[in-house]
C-alpha cells in the first residue's frame, strides 16, 4: 500500500532527522510505530502523509511515487487524500473551522461524500461530542479536542490512517473505543505512534522501532521486541532504575516504558 524506500529527511538548515528509512505497509496491516523522544516518528509520518517531502530516497503510494509536485496534480491530490488520514500529536493544530459540526463536516463536504451535515453528527454521536455540535472547537478540552480530531479523519473513512500518539489526552474509556473501533475496521491499514508499551499490544501485531539516529532499528513482531530489553534499552524505550532492600543492598531494575511495575 506504501512503500519507503532508503528515504533519509531534514528539515531545512536542520541536522538529519530519518536517515535511510525503508520498510513496506500492506494493506489491512495494524503497525505500531515506536521510537523515543524526537528520534523523529511525526515526521515520518508527515512524510508518509505527504506533508513532508523527503530529502532523500523514496515514498510510493500504491506503486506511484509521492512527491510535492505529484500531489499538485488534482487527479491525484484528490484519490491520496481520499484514501490517506492522519491525526496529529496536537489536536488544535488541525481545527479551524467555527463549530464542532462544521469541523467534522469538513472533509467529507471537500471530498463530496453524501450529506456530511448527517455525517457529522453520526461521528459526533459516536466520539460522545453530540452536545457540542455548535461549540467552537477552541472551547473543547484537551481530550475533547482530541476526539474532535479523530471524528474529523474517521468520517472521512480513510483506507490509510497515520495516528500520532492518538490516546495521549484520552481517558480509559475513550482509548477503548478507540482500540475497539479500529479493531472492527475491515479494509482498514493503520500506522500508530505511541509511548504506552502496554497499549501498543492493542493497536498492533507489528512494530517499527526508529532509533535515536534516525535509522529504524527494527521491524518485526512487536511481542518480539517488547520482550528484548537489549533492543528497547538501544532505542531508549527501556528505562532503569534503583531499587534499595531493607538490608541497604541495592540493584537497578530494567523496565519498558509503560510497565513501571
Ligand atoms: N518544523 C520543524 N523544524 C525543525 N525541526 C523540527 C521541526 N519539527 C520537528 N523538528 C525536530 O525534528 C526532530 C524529530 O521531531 P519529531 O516530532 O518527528 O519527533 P518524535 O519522535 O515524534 O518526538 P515525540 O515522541 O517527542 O513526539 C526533533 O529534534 C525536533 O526538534
Amino acid at each position: 500500500m506504501i512503500e519507503l524506500e532508503q528515504v533519509s529527511f531534514r528539515y531545512p538548515e536542520g541536522e538529519a532527522i530519518l536517515k535511510e528509512v525503508s520498510f513496506r505497509l500492506n494493506p489491512e496491516e495494524r503497525v505500531v510505530l515506536l521510537g523515543a523522544n524526537g528520534c523523529g516518528k511525526s515526521s515520518l509520518l508527515k512524510l508518509i502523509d505527504g506533508l513532508l517531502d523527503p530529502t532523500g530516497g523514496e515514498i510510493r503510494y500504491q506503486g506511484e511515487a509521492l512527491s510535492a509536485s505529484r500531489l499538485r496534480q488534482r487527479e491525484f491530490a484528490r484519490h491520496f487524500r481520499r484514501d490517506v488520514g492522519m491525526v496529529f500529536q496536537s489536536p488544535e493544530a488541525m481545527l479551524f473551522n467555527a463549530t464542532v459540526a462544521e469541523e467534522i463536516a469538513y472533509g467529507p463536504e471537500r471530498l463530496g461524500m453524501p450529506e456530511p451535515t448527517a455525517v457529522a453528527r453520526r461521528w459526533a454521536e459516536r466520539l460522545q461530542l453530540e452536545k457540542y455540535l455548535a461549540t467552537p472547537p477552541y472551547r473543547l478540552s484537551g481530550g475533547e479536542k482530541q476526539r474532535l480530531a479523530l471524528a474529523c479523519v474517521l468520517a472521512c473513512q480513510p483506507r490509510l490512517l497515520l495516528l500520532d500518539e492518538p490516546t495521549a489526552n484520552l481517558d480509559p474509556r475513550a482509548t477503548g473505543w478507540l482500540v475497539d473501533f479500529l479493531l472492527d475496521q475491515q479494509g482498514l491499514t493503520t500506522l500508530v505512534t505511541t509511548q504506552n508499551l502496554s497499549l501498543a499490544t492493542e493497536l498492533g501485531q507489528r512494530a517499527l522501532i526508529l532509533g535515536e539516529d534516525g535509522r529504524l532499528l527494527y521491524d518485526g513482531p512487536l511481542d518480539d521486541a517488547l520482550t528484548d530489553t537489549d533492543l528497547l534499552w538501544r532505542a531508549n524505550l527501556a528505562h532503569a532504575h534503583r531499587h534499595v532492600h531493607a538490608d541497604g543492598t541495592e540493584h537497578r531494575h530494567v523496565h519498558a516504558h509503560g510497565d513501571w511495575g
